[in-house]
């Protein structure tokens, strides 16, 4: 029984992805290898779409969060299926560009734009920057002014909300270095000072309370505070917002313990939050934005590795070493991120070996999952690690010059490479003698 509805195995036993067998994947491409379902990738995008369509009647848009995971191939697909896009750096945003991305569906985020990188979203045409704080309101008030532009902007905002997930990954809490606090009416006084800059034109809030959250309760709850803000400054400042974005942040099922809520499901009672209070406040329903990342890419994605060693350390536990790691997958190291692990070639078979995944860096806390049931394996085999499509390769490293695996797109049985598999002359290409 697998978690991702995309997996299956085949009359070998083996697991297949994308109507592909995953060992003929890493024979072919070599490992470590990310693989992605495009069916399913897509079919995540439409799903958010569908639900927003349904339930805010044409006035929302899907925008994918590149930062899960960002190559051209990806950027294409979200453009093709309709959705927005946001970017939070110059790589993502020129990642965007080249992919051919129509740039007034792009929204640029970050707590610390740089000058270059706000001229080369004014240059460009970025349809919403998402302004972090009083001094890049600033800054980019007095670059568009001097560009003769008029750049729409929408504003971070804290809205105070403490979403249950780990501390590394909440940023709705008043201390974070995201956004704009309404508790000391610091994001009043950005307001006020926006609406009388000339370069740019105030159109939105936005907030984003984390990530790999499974309740709806807490973005019920900051759509709310959102609105009340909304109100407050439509009456007092004469604001017009015209657009809610409420940011990305739903979970995903990594494991069986997992159990988030569903994406519908989230959309028809944050909606219906949306509608209750702009009634009661007497306000016009914003446009709404939502930012998913993870739950766009993170389920579509595997990772193949090649088992190099098992070592049984006798009362103590079995570590068995493979060819990638937190170079590849840094969720463990950083979060103790939970994954399903299986032996490729033997996934029709039961897991009754409790191992741990160790990777090959040169550091302890290299691991890819602690205590994890597998089946038997040994050297030469390939291990799947399940959901990997979002904050896997979008976070890799070159740590100890080990270079990137590629990441190979199938659908309908066929593979194609998107990203290729960084070589050591890559390593090289920035040293100089
Ligand atoms: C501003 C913003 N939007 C969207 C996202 C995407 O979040 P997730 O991948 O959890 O959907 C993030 C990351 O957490 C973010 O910081
Ligand atoms: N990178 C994190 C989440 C942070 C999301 C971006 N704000 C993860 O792997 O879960």
């Amino acid at each position: 029984m697998y978690i991702a509805k995309n997996l299956n195995t085949n009359e070998l036993g083996h697991l297949t992805i994308g109507g592909i067998d995953s060992l003929q994947l890493a024979e072919q491409y070599g490992t470590p290898l990310y693989v992605m379902d495009e069916d399913l990738l897509r079919e995540n995008c439409r799903a958010f779409k569908g639900s927003i369509d349904k339930y805010y009647g044409g006035r929302g848009l899907v925008t994918y969060a590149s930062k899960a995971f960002c190559c051209k191939a990806v950027c294409k697909i979200a453009a093709q299926e309709g959705l927005g896009l946001d970017v939070v750096s110059a790589g993502e945003l020129y990642t965007a560009l080249q992919a051919g991305f129509p740039m007034q569906r792009v929204f640029f985020h970050g707590n610390n734009k740089t000058p270059v990188e706000l001229r080369q979203a004014l240059e460009n045409g970025v349809g919403y920057i998402v302004v972090d704080n009083l001094d890049e309101l600033r800054l980019l008030g007095t670059m568009a002014q001097a560009a003769g532009k008029v750049q729409d902007i929408l504003f971070r905002i804290k809205p105070g909300i403490d979403a249950h997930t780990h501390d590394f990954i909440r940023t709705g809490q008043i201390d974070s270095k995201f956004g704009l606090a309404l508790e000391n009416g610091e994001a009043e006084e950005a307001v006020r000072e926006a609406l009388a800059m000339p370069g740019v034109r105030l159109v939105g809030l936005h907030c984003h309370i984390g990530s790999q959250i499974f309740d709806i309760a807490p973005f019920e709850l900051a759509a709310q505070v959102m609105l009340d803000f909304i109100a407050k400054i439509g009456s007092e400042l004469g604001a017009e917002i015209e657009i809610l974005d409420l940011g990305g942040g739903f979970g995903i099922q990594y494991t069986s313990a997992d159990h988030p809520s569903s994406y519908d499901e989230y959309m028809r009672r944050v909606s219906s939050v949306i509608a209750a209070r702009c009634a009661q406040l007497g306000i016009d329903t914003p446009f709404v934005v939502i930012e998913p990342g993870r739950s766009i890419a993170g389920p579509a994605g595997i990772t193949l590795y090649t088992v190099g060693s098992v070592k049984h350390i006798e009362g103590v536990r079995t570590y068995v070493s493979v060819d990638g790691g937190m170079t590849d997958n840094p969720r463990y190291a950083l979060y103790q991120a939970s994954y399903d692990v299986l032996a490729a070639g033997k996934a029709a078979q039961p897991r009754t070996e409790t191992v741990t995944v160790a990777g090959k860096c040169c550091e302890s806390g290299d691991l890819i999952q602690e205590n994890t049931q597998i089946q038997p394996v040994q050297p030469g085999d390939v291990l799947a690690v399940l959901a990997t499509g979002a904050y896997n390769y979008s976070m890799a490293s070159n740590y100890n010059r080990i270079p990137r695996p590629a990441v190979v797109f199938v659908k309908d049985g066929q593979s194609r490479v998107a990203v290729r598999r960084e070589s050591l002359e890559d390593l090289l290409q920035n040293d100089l003698d």
